[in-house]
C-alpha cells in the first residue's frame, strides 16, 4: 500500500496506526513539494490523505479508516457494534474539524475559549463511552479507537489536563497507547519529529 500525505500527524496518524497494527507493508509519500501544481490535481477532491492499495485509490481520511476496518476486521462483530463505531468516529470528525479550524484559522485569539469549552465536548464522549471499556466496543478494538486516540493525543498537547475529569477517555487513551506497536510508533524518533499540524501551532 502507499499512503500519500503531508509530513504531519494530522489526518494521517490514525491511518498510520491501523496500518502498523495490521503489519501492512506500506510506503509513505510526502505530497508537500509542489502540492498545488503536482499533487492537488491528482486528488479527486483536491485534498489528501490518499491511500493506494493495488488498483484501488482511496480519498477522505474516514473512508480510508473504514476501508481498513473492513479489510482487517476492525469494524465490530455485528451491525450494532459497527453503528456504535460509526457514531463515535463521526463525533471524532466533528471535534477534529473544530480543532483544525482553531489551529489554522484562529489559534492565538481562539485557544483560550476553545480550551474552556473543551470539557463540555469531551464529556459527551465520556458519557457515551463510560459503560464499555477500555475500547469503544468494550474488550475489542475498532478503527474508531485509533481515531479517537489520536484526537485525545493532540488535545493533550493543546491542553495537558483535558482528560483529568474523564476516566473513560483516559482509560481508552492508555489502552490504545500502550499497545505494543502503537507505543513503539509513538516512541520512535520519526513520530516524535513529525509535527501534528502543517503550521507551527499545536
Ligand atoms: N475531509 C477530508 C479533509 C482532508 C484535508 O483537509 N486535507 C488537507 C490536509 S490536512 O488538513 O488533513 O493536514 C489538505 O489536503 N489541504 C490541502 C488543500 O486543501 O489544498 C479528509 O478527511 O480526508
Amino acid at each position: 500500500m502507499e499512503l500519500i500525505y503531508f509530513p504531519v500527524k494530522g489526518r494521517g496518524e490514525a491511518i498510520r496506526l491501523m496500518l502498523l497494527e495490521n503489519d501492512v507493508n506500506y510506503t509513505e509519500t510526502s505530497c508537500a513539494n509542489n502540492w498545488v501544481s503536482d499533487w492537488k490535481p491528482k486528488m479527486a477532491f483536491g485534498q489528501t490523505p490518499c491511500l493506494k492499495d493495488g488498483d484501488l485509490t482511496l480519498f477522505q481520511s474516514n473512508a480510508i479508516l473504514r476501508y481498513l476496518a473492513r479489510k482487517y476486521n476492525m469494524y465490530g462483530n455485528n451491525d450494532q457494534e459497527a453503528c456504535r463505531a460509526d457514531i463515535v468516529n463521526d463525533s471524532v470528525e466533528d471535534l477534529r474539524c473544530e480543532y483544525t479550524n482553531l489551529i489554522y484559522r484562529n489559534y492565538d485569539a481562539g485557544k483560550e475559549e476553545y480550551v474552556k469549552s473543551l470539557p463540555s465536548k469531551l464529556s459527551n464522549f465520556e458519557k457515551y463511552l463510560k459503560d464499555k471499556s477500555p475500547f469503544i466496543l468494550g474488550d475489542h478494538i475498532c478503527f474508531a479507537d485509533y481515531n479517537l486516540f489520536d484526537l485525545l493525543d493532540i488535545h493533550l498537547v493543546l491542553a495537558p489536563s483535558c482528560l483529568d475529569s474523564f476516566p473513560a477517555l483516559k482509560a481508552l487513551h492508555a489502552a490504545v497507547g500502550s499497545r505494543q506497536k502503537v507505543k513503539a510508533h509513538k516512541e520512535s524518533d520519526a513520530c516524535k519529529a513529525m509535527p501534528i499540524n502543517g503550521n507551527d501551532k499545536q
